[in-house]
């Protein structure tokens, strides 16, 4: 049976009730677009410009745990070939895309509808999704779609550039913090492609509800508004500015900077007008790698607030949590009643 909302949705004019979020998720009154999420310059990075980035990406990571980058060395041409081909794969035949939802394990190639946890909740998000791996790119390049036909060729490059990318943004991070002598060569990465689909009533739904990522940092490409940032008790909108990413700084990213850092709890929520996609590109550490305060950061001044754990532990929490990032931060929070 075909399960996507990408197949059916547009033959519907009402949100089938299995749709309808709790009262206290639905996303209320409009956000306006937030002017004061920073927008940082990569471009020219000579030594002295490199630590006023540097000094920017780290107030921002403070203050928001969320901002945009410009001129960061992905060329447009590549992103634009890079959301059209992620549009498309929601456009190719029913039978084609639903092929791709049997699982196949973490190691493959999927595609479902809400969240990957959604047998467990009562209620769906509206929005599909593809995930697969793509690092290394020759060992998982095969496990990418094979339709449409360019998705292959468009997004392997893509991955290595927006992979290249994440760890220029975590060296600068590194940097600030005070961080040396990081290997970056067995950092993950993680691509998502989402399609929220037009939705018929906006009021009601949800693309995802308010959670933090887990990774280090995800980078984000996004075509039409709808990602929200909460911050100091309320929703901001992100502005979906041309050519640019969004990063957001994730779980794993607070724990290593001791707290420093703060991982942004996001949303997204739906329109009526139109479909949006969006690439989460998750840059992890390597699966099998300690989780942990850095050492430099930790003093009898600064105690650790998080204990150590391994991602397969945080993804077990989060899984036995129901997907509450909330719970699941607590979790690993030391001092927190929920901590372990
Ligand atoms: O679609 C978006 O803008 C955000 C998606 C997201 O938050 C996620 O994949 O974790
Ligand atoms: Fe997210």
């Amino acid at each position: 049976m075909a399960s996507l909302v990408s197949t059916w949705s547009s033959n519907v004019r009402s949100l089938p009730k299995n749709f309808v979020v709790p009262l206290e998720k639905r996303p209320g009154k409009p956000i306006p677009i937030c002017k004061d999420i920073p927008v940082i310059d990569l471009g020219d990075s000579t030594k002295h410009r490199r630590a006023d980035i540097v000094q920017q990406i780290i107030k921002a990571s403070q203050d928001f745990g969320l901002f945009q980058v410009i001129n960061h060395g992905v060329s447009e041409k590549m992103m634009i070939d890079a959301i059209t081909v992620g549009k498309e794969f929601f456009q190719i035949p029913v039978e084609e895309k639903e092929k791709f939802c049997a699982e196949s394990g973490e190691n493959g190639c999927r595609v479902y509808t809400s969240s990957a946890r959604h047998m467990t909740q009562d209620f769906k998000y509206w929005k599909d999704s593809l995930v697969h791996r793509c690092h290394p790119l020759e060992e998982y390049i095969k496990i990418f779609p094979d339709k449409p036909a360019q998705y292959r060729e468009i997004m392997g490059p893509y991955s290595v550039k927006v992979r290249k990318l994440g760890i220029k943004i975590l060296d600068l991070i590194y940097e600030g913090l005070g961080l040396t002598e990081e290997n970056f060569d067995n950092y993950d990465l993680l691509l998502m492609i989402h399609n929220y689909p037009a939705c018929p009533d906006p009021s009601l739904a949800l693309g995802i509800d308010g959670h933090r990522d887990g990774n280090l940092v995800t980078i984000l490409q996004q075509d039409v508004y709808g990602l929200q940032l909460f911050k100091d008790g309320q929703w901001l909108g992100v502005e979906p500015l041309p050519y640019a990413f969004v990063i957001n700084i994730a779980f794993a990213l607070e724990v290593i900077s001791n707290g420093k850092l703060k991982s942004a709890v996001h949303r997204v929520i739906t329109n009526s007008d139109c479909s949006r996609t969006s690439l989460a590109n998750f840059v992890n550490i390597a699966s099998d790698e300690m989780i942990e305060p850095a050492k430099s950061l930790i003093s009898p001044s600064s105690p650790p607030v998080f204990r150590s754990f391994q991602f397969k532990e945080y993804l077990q929490v989060l899984s036995r949590n129901n997907s509450d990032s909330e719970a699941t931060f607590q979790y690993f929070k030391i001092g927190s009643q929920d901590s372990k």
